[in-house]
């Protein structure tokens, strides 16, 4: 039975429940839930707070964990990540009063406070740079109106938070980060059930981010056509009836999915359909 960390709370565990869901695992009926079994797919998951997810993956007694970048790192655990999942985007930033400092430079000797004291120590010291870190454990942006902090380094998505509380961020982003499925550190990925379950997760993302194309085009606009859709390994290419005449299918990258219709109608295709991919294994 493979053993897997789910998110219990928090930005990641709506969508990260949400694409289990898609993925074909049962998940839990109520928030209360600690633990579920899902049978007929031989996984049990556990619902754990995301900080504590890379902890309880890197003991090797739970298999896989699906946890944020920021938190794997910030944990300072063993455990690596397999497969980004891209949902949970976010940066992480200083931020700071307008006219405090511009960059991490200017931090000798301030205090600075944040959720995750490992990313942040590690960031200041390989900058060279002397200052306080205060654990706080939410809410961080309040920290320096309240006077326990100059600056603060914290998840910043839409930037609301940040202009809420009259600040600013300064420097470059200390990282980027997305959910992400991890897997104790030098433990096997190839294992069998740990493959069909990253092959479902990424049949989900394909699922997503793909769309299904079909078209009629006249036999001597194929080229011009299959370079405009060439599909993940090649499109599939069927006679029509209507003599120098073909058929195209091949999947195309959603976002782009209007400029394709709208490039191949140009160039002579006709009955241009768009469908959604429901599941998918590549
Ligand atoms: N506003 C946001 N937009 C996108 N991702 C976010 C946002 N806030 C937090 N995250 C991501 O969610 C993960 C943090 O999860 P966590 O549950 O600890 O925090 P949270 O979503 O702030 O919830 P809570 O504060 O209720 O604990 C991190 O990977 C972080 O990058
Ligand atoms: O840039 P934004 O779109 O505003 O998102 C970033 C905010 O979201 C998270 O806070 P959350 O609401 O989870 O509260 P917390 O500070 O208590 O974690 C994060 O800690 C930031 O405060
Ligand atoms: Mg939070």
């Amino acid at each position: 039975m493979l053993r897997i960390a789910v998110p219990n709370k928090g930005s990641l565990s709506g969508p990260a429940a949400d694409m289990l869901h898609e993925a074909g695992y049962q998940q839990r009926r109520e928030s209360k839930e600690l633990r579920i079994v899902d049978p007929a797919n031989e996984v049990e998951f556990f619902y754990l707070r995301p900080r504590d997810i890379a902890i309880y993956v890197s003991t090797g007694r739970l298999d896989i964990g699906i946890t944020g970048r920021d938190l794997l790192i910030d944990s300072g655990a063993g455990a690596e990540e397999i497969l980004p999942l891209g949902f949970a985007r976010s940066t992480f930033r200083y931020a700071t009063k307008p006219g405090t400092a511009s960059g991490v430079q200017d931090l000798n000797g301030k205090t600075v406070a944040t959720s995750y004291e490992g990313i942040v120590a590690k960031h200041l010291a390989d900058s060279g740079i002397d200052a306080s870190v205060v654990h706080l454990d939410g809410a961080v942006e309040t920290a320096i109106e309240l006077g326990v902090a100059e600056v603060i380094a914290d998840v910043v998505e839409t930037g609301t938070s940040l202009r809420n509380a009259g600040l600013e961020v300064i420097g470059e982003p200390i990282m980027k980060s997305e959910a992400v499925v991890i897997r104790r550190t030098g433990a096997d990925t190839e294992e069998p059930k740990v493959r069909q379950f990253l092959r479902r997760l990424q049949g989900v993302l394909v699922a997503r981010t793909y769309v299904m194309m079909d078209y009629d085009c006249r036999a001597e606009h194929l080229e011009a056509a299959v370079a405009i859709t060439p599909g993940l390994e090649g499109p599939t290419i069927s006679p029509l009836h209507n003599e120098g005449w073909v058929a195209v299918r091949a999947m195309v990258p959603a976002k782009d999915a209007q400029r394709i219709m709208d490039d191949l109608y140009a160039i002579g295709a006709r009955a241009i359909l768009t469908t959604a991919i429901h599941a998918c294994r590549l």
